[in-house]
């Protein structure tokens, strides 16, 4: 579902005459299947939200290859990714990034609205989503009238709704006490074996990563274990 070769990235600081440059990524291959929960754990800087955001297509490939369901995207440009995103990607992220100035039901439809669906199968899908993760009766609340739990449910929602085959997490669990911690993974947990749904999830927390199926491990940009379980 997700296969990533010899993937190496290097952030570039500072001017021409006084250029830093910053290797981040070491020649990084590894694949995840259809259907896999895969964590990738490794220290604070070693280089995880940079191949996950290389993946998203919200950075520009250096070198390497990424292929997603069977589609090469290394050489898409800013606007193919973005199309090519929204029907087969979804994200969640550690401080949930919605829109605090719409509801939860209009931060679960805007990813309909970009998608161009009528506004009565929008309604019906972002519904339906907001259901599925156990926010019936919750359309109508903002953002800061909602737990931190609950928030995060909204974020699930956003992800699901355009039904993707690979949801994307950076440190889903990072801001949620850990009995909303293990409600939220008990829904990654339904979600991917009813929908069959691959994740690829950051993690620097044990609980994350035991759901999953395999681990990698990241160290200073290189992949250096991958645990199977
Ligand atoms: N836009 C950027 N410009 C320059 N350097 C960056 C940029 N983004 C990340 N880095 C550097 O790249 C390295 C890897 O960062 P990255 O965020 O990928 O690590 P991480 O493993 O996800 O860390 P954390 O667990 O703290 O989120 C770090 O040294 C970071 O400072």
């Amino acid at each position: 579902m997700i296969e990533v070769k010899q993937l190496s990235h290097q952030f570039e600081l500072g001017k021409k005459d006084k250029k830093t440059v910053i290797p981040v990524l070491q020649d990084v291959s590894f694949s995840v299947n259809k259907g896999e929960i895969v964590t990738l754990v490794g220290r604070s800087g070693s280089g995880k939200s940079t191949l996950l955001h290389l993946i998203g297509g919200f950075l520009p490939r250096q070198s390497g290859t990424i292929t997603i369901n069977g589609m090469d995207v290394s050489n898409f440009t800013e606007a193919q990714f973005a199309e090519f995103r929204l029907g087969t990607i979804g994200f969640i992220f550690q401080n949930f990034q919605l829109i605090q100035s719409m509801n939860a039901y209009q931060n679960v439809e805007l990813p309909l609205i970009l998608q161009g669906v009528s506004e009565t199968a929008r309604k019906i899908q972002a519904l339906e989503t907001l259901k599925k993760v156990g926010l019936e009766g919750f359309e109508h609340h903002y953002p800061s009238e909602l737990s931190g739990g609950q928030q995060q449910r909204v974020s699930v929602a956003r992800a699901l709704v355009l039904n993707p085959l690979i949801i994307l997490a950076d440190e889903p669990t990072g801001s949620l006490d850990s009995e909303t911690e293990e409600d939220l993974l008990h829904l990654i947990k339904e979600l991917n074996e009813s929908l069959d749904i691959t994740f690829l999830i950051i993690t620097h927390d044990d609980e994350v990563a035991k759901i999953g199926h395999r681990s990698l491990m990241m160290h200073d940009g290189a992949l250096i274990d991958q645990e199977v379980k």
